[in-house]
């Protein structure tokens, strides 16, 4: 392990210069199981619903909210009256089975104390990594928000093996900040945030109150996690480098400070901020061009690149005028001018071959032509950067 860095080791720049988190627009939050079932006591109500009315002020302020739960497996060992985490992935799937039920319900029951509809979501692996189940998610979740729906995602510990797990939801929580592309991931943990040690095992150890995403320094200090949950402080350190790819800032909060997610919205400095190292809008964009290959090529007519380019509107298929390459649903090509200068990256709503089909067409052919309509746009502004 490398030496231990204190708070002193952080440049004071990023010791003082806190950005401001109530300028958030998108928030994914994420609460690990040791904090929602009270150390392995089982799920703890009035906590849960302290959480959710915080949640609701935000969301009464205009931010929308994404939650991601643990505790499908601490609150399973409680109902079966386990009092180890079980290692055989059988067991493990059965309690998450048994204890997804307790954890839904009780999310569900205190959003509707403010009349709000939530919705569960559970995930595997795939569905991040196969660009065709990512659009699909993707447009799942952002119509949920559209519905002003809460949607509270785990992984689908049931039905994955141990290969293609996550493996902890602080990774899944910085995936899903990928996905929508969120300003701000919040971790909220048992402890106040990331110390220079692990506070249960050194009592000098330091809140680090910022820092940049990427450090390695703060991996180094970043230890396990306690007998319920999986990661400990190091994936959260890790996830905070996985969501800081597409430009979303990561704070580290514990969720037992009063009113913690209240008072860090209204610009408090709680936690450990981890920030990206690039500007959001940048890093966004490095990460959509970056993390795909292109696997094919459209070519506009002047007057869709002019939307693209000036207006900042989706691709419709009616300025397209021709479609180059192989490529599924969900896969990343290029937009080029007709002189062939590229403009634009996206993920495609459509196959190449339906794109050929719908070339130069209007959006209210699509149904006809093809016999289905998956959308009016072939690359949504949400799925495309212009370069
Ligand atoms: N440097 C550190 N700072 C704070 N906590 C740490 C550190 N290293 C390890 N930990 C441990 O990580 C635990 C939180 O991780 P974990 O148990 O996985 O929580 P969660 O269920 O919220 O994901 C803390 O209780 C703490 O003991
Ligand atoms: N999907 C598992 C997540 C386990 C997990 O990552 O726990 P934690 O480290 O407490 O966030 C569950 O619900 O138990």
């Amino acid at each position: 392990m490398a030496a231990p860095c204190s708070a002193a080791d952080i440049p004071h720049s990023l010791q003082t210069e806190r950005p401001r988190l109530s300028a958030s627009r998108r928030v994914v939050i994420k609460i690990g199981s040791a904090l929602l079932t009270n150390d392995g006591q089982g799920l703890d109500l009035l906590a849960i619903q302290g959480w959710v009315d915080q949640l609701v002020a935000l969301k009464n302020q205009g931010v929308e909210l994404i939650l991601v739960t643990s505790g499908s497996v601490a609150e399973g060992m409680v109902r079966l009256g386990w009092s180890e985490r079980p290692k055989s992935i059988h067991q493990l799937q059965a309690a998450a089975a048994v204890g997804q039920m307790g954890l839904v319900q009780a999310w569900e029951s205190a959003f509707k104390q403010h009349g709000i509809h939530s919705a569960q979501i559970l995930l595997t692996h795939d569905d991040l990594s196969n660009r065709k189940r990512y659009l699909n998610a993707r447009s799942a979740l952002q119509t949920l928000l559209d519905l002003g729906v809460v949607p509270i995602i785990n992984e689908n510990d049931t039905v994955v093996t141990d290969e293609i797990r996550f493996g902890d939801n602080d990774t899944l929580g910085a995936l899903v900040a990928n996905l929508l592309e969120a300003d701000t991931l919040v971790l909220l943990t048992d402890q106040p945030g990331l110390f220079s040690a692990d506070p249960r095992k050194d009592p000098h150890a330091e809140l680090i109150q910022q820092g940049r995403a990427h450090d390695p320094a703060l991996l180094a200090v970043a230890g396990d996690g306690g007998a319920l949950g999986r990661g400990g402080m190091f994936t959260k350190v890790r996830a905070a480098g996985l969501a800081a790819r597409s430009g979303a800032r990561t704070v580290i909060l514990g969720g037992r400070t009063e009113l913690a997610l209240r008072r860090l919205f209204a610009d408090e400095p709680l936690g450990t901020l981890l920030l990206p190292d690039e500007e959001p809008i940048t890093a966004r964009k490095r990460w959509l061009a970056g993390h795909l290959q292109e696997k094919g090529t459209l070519v506009l007519d002047a007057g869709a690149v002019r939307a693209l380019q000036k207006e900042g509107k989706s691709l419709l298929p009616v300025g397209v005028r021709e479609v180059r390459g192989r490529f599924l649903r969900g896969e990343l090509v290029v937009c080029t001018n007709e002189q062939g200068q590229p403009l634009a990256k996206g993920l495609v709503n459509y196959s190449a071959e339906e794109a050929r089909l719908l070339a130069g067409q209007s959006s209210q052919q699509i149904e006809e032509l093809l016999g289905y309509i998956e959308a009016p746009e072939l690359i949504h502004r949400d799925n495309l950067v212009v370069i």
